[in-house]
């Protein structure tokens, strides 16, 4: 898809702000600093739309930027940030839950994890919480700029091994700096907002 106009529409903490264009919804998620906000200037071709930082754990409502008039991506605040305190840590897991269980419009999420290492407890929790409720999922290995291309296919099998890794999800292979992937990824948002098929509809 060709980006002229995004928008940052509304940070929501609550379902009463979400917005109610009905716009179909793709939600990016993972680790605090994994890379989300660097991705999602990549397929909207801007250099810092979304906020990126050095410093983790910025980024603390869902964020509904608006691309053309067309759908939403969805930032959600990053988890495994050792510095949030219990309290926050929980009021972040409901404001998720409640997202991701219950907006009708979600067409599916982008799970992000860090292309160099292992993923961590927190990234396989979140996948297969996100595989029980059945939503669509593409896993993208980010900062693959940082390791050889000699090293990409093993760990990709180490990524999908650790993560118990369901064939009818996707997987890609990304950098926000080299920008490799992006069509890829463009390809599953568009099939999962746009395509007709949903749930044999
Ligand atoms: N080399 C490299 N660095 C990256 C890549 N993606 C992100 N970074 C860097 O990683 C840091 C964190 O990136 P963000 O995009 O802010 O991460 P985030 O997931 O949005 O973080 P929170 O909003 O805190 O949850 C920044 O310093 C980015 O420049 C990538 O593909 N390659
Ligand atoms: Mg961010």
């Amino acid at each position: 898809m060709e980006v002229n106009n995004v928008e940052l529409v509304m940070s929501a903490v609550s379902p009463t702000q979400y917005p109610t264009t009905g716009y179909p919804e793709i939600a990016f998620v993972g680790r605090s600093n994994v890379g989300k906000s660097s991705m999602t200037n990549v397929l909207i071709n801007r250099k810092s739309y979304a906020r990126t930082s050095s410093q983790p754990g910025k980024t603390q409502t869902l964020n509904f930027y608006q691309v053309e008039d067309q759908l939403y991506f969805v930032d959600v605040p990053g988890y495994g940030y050792a510095k949030v305190s219990k309290q926050e840590r929980e009021k972040w897991g409901e404001m998720i839950e409640t997202y991701l269980t219950q907006r009708e419009t979600l067409r599916g999420v982008v799970s992000l994890v860090d292309a160099r290492h292992e993923p961590t407890q927190d990234d396989v929790q979140m996948y297969q919480w996100l595989s029980y409720y059945d939503i669509p999922i593409l896993i993208l290995a980010t900062k693959a700029d940082k390791i050889v291309r000699g090293k990409w296919n093993k760990q990709e099998s180490i990524i999908k091994k650790k993560l118990g890794f369901n064939k009818k999800d996707s997987f890609v292979m990304f950098s926000a700096q080299t920008k490799m992937g992006k069509d890829e990824i463009w390809k599953w948002i568009e099939d999962h907002a746009f395509g007709g098929d949903q749930d044999g509809i």
